[in-house]
């Protein structure tokens, strides 16, 4: 028996009570300053059959908790106590329920979504008390309550001995079964109507595709994982109208999000997204060029790397590296700016700009016009949000990598050239990585060391 330094019978008007999230019993009556004992005090109850339950169980940790109750909405613990038990009576008991919605399977193996689907959580009969009637007098009165049937009851990770109980005290012996820890019984789908692969398993019919509050249920892993999405009735009459060739509905379409979770945290727009699916949805490619993708956000990255691949060949074939160009003076190093801001250095008359190092006017030109100017300049220290592709710079020429320095999150930013090999700068804001991917490829000795070389890279949002 669990005995308490406080006396427990006034918690306790009755054998068994329900408290929930305010961690009061449901029979509670006071003013503020009994409701708070009452609250300490139930907390210190479930704190400790919980752990009890755990003990019991071989878990690690408590699976019911005050704390986890206090924070949950629609959790039900129910406690048994003996009152006549020692001094201040006992708890002897204790069964925590409550709703999920579960992926699951039906007798068929078909997956099913179940909202609400009434749970077990946890049981628990102290020991010396076990085997006694109590547990079946506990889940009855848990039963009666919720207007639940044993039948209908997912059962999370249920321990032998509580198979042992719903078998013999409700006949629960066939399990249906399934990917994850619940467990149901055979007749837990049935009256359900099943809705192309969805239902509820309180016969509550769901249109197949779309519940009443908005979420579009699809069987696909992608749903599995990340859960629902949320399609608002703006959403919905916006899908109506509206072709989904404009890059703005495409957009609303990748940003959507799940309404509640941890996936429910507004996303950034994802730019890599924004390029690919906004490039597609143009229809044609255009002529190529750069330039030609400017605007509208419409930009189609391997036509971008493609470009600039050939640009880079052909300033490989016409010698025209220009290692001087954006590079600090030999006399006075200044630490490589992070962030380069216009105007770019003047060419020289006689040797044209490589355009694989185009001024950053002309690379925003190629990123587009909704590139927004900065409030102001991050450099990747403050960031940390500079992401190297160098399988893009691969693509792009095995010896060369692409850089575009990211102003802001959302944006692409400019080419830059790194400074030539053998350039030490080392003043305290310079460009660590940047000088360390210079001197690992320097140190290959690469053809191309001789003649100093660009390393451009290529940085984007993280995708996925
Ligand atoms: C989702 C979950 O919570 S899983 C975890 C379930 N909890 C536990 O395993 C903790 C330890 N066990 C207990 O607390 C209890 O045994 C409970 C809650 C499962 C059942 O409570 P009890 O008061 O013992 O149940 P009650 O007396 O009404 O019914 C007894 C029946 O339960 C099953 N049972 C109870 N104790 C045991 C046991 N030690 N070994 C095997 N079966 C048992 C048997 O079917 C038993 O019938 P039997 O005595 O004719 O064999």
């Amino acid at each position: 028996m669990v005995e308490f330094r406080f006396d427990i019978k006034p918690l306790f008007p009755q054998p068994i009570i329900k408290v929930t999230s305010n961690l009061l019993p449901h029979t509670f009556r006071g003013d503020r300053r009994q409701c708070l004992d009452a609250t300490t005090k139930m907390s210190e109850i479930i704190d400790r059959l919980g752990q009890l339950s755990a003990t019991s169980q071989g878990l690690s940790k408590p699976v019911t908790t005050a704390q986890r109750l206090r924070m949950s909405d629609n959790q039900t613990i129910y406690l048994l106590a003996d009152s006549e038990a020692g001094h201040n009576g006992a708890v002897t008991g204790l069964l925590k329920v409550g709703t999920k919605d579960l992926y699951l399977f039906d007798e068929s193996g078909q997956t099913r979504k179940v909202e609400q689907a009434p749970s077990i959580l946890d049981f628990y009969i102290h020991e010396s008390r076990q085997r006694a009637g109590l547990g079946k007098r506990l889940f009855q009165t848990m039963l009666n309550e919720e207007q639940w049937t044993p039948l209908k009851c997912s059962v999370d990770r249920p321990s032998e001995k509580l198979l042992g109980f719903l078998s013999k005290h409700y006949g629960l012996q066939r399990i249906i079964p399934q990917a994850n820890n619940f467990v149901l019984y055979e007749g837990f789908f049935n009256d359900v109507a099943p809705a192309n692969g969805h239902g509820n398993a309180h016969g509550h019919a769901q249109s197949p595709q779309r519940t009443q509050n908005g979420l579009h249920i699809t069987n696909s892993p992608n749903t599995q994982l990340f859960g629902a999405t949320y399609l608002g009735e703006d959403s919905n009459r916006r899908r109506g109208s509206q072709q989904q060739s404009t890059p703005n509905a495409l957009l609303q379409q990748i940003t959507q999000i799940s309404p509640s979770g941890r996936y429910g945290a507004p996303r950034p727009t994802c730019s890599m997204a924004e390029i690919i699916h906004a490039g597609n949805s143009k229809g044609g490619k255009g002529n190529g060029s750069a330039e030609s993708n400017s605007g509208n956000g419409n930009h189609d990255l391997a036509e971008i790397a493609e470009q600039l691949q050939r640009q880079s060949l052909a300033d490989l074939e016409a010698n025209s590296y220009e290692p001087e160009l954006e590079v600090e003076p030999e006399v006075e190093p200044e630490p490589e700016p992070e962030v380069i801001t216009p105007p770019s250095p003047p060419p020289k008359s006689h040797t044209p700009t490589p355009p694989s190092v185009r001024s950053p006017e002309v690379v925003e030109s190629i990123v587009g016009d909704n590139r927004r100017p900065p409030a102001f300049q991050l450099s990747k220290q403050h960031t940390g949000m500079k992401n190297r592709s160098f399988g893009v710079g691969m693509a792009v020429m095995p010896s060369s990598k692409m850089e575009f320095d990211q102003m802001e999150r959302e944006d692409f930013g400019v080419v830059k050239i790194n400074r030539p090999p053998g350039h030490d700068v080392t003043s305290p804001g310079q460009d660590n990585s940047d000088a360390m991917s210079t001197a690992s490829s320097g140190g290959g000795g690469g053809g191309l060391t001789d003649q100093g070389y660009y390393d451009l890279k290529f940085y984007h949002n993280k995708l996925w």
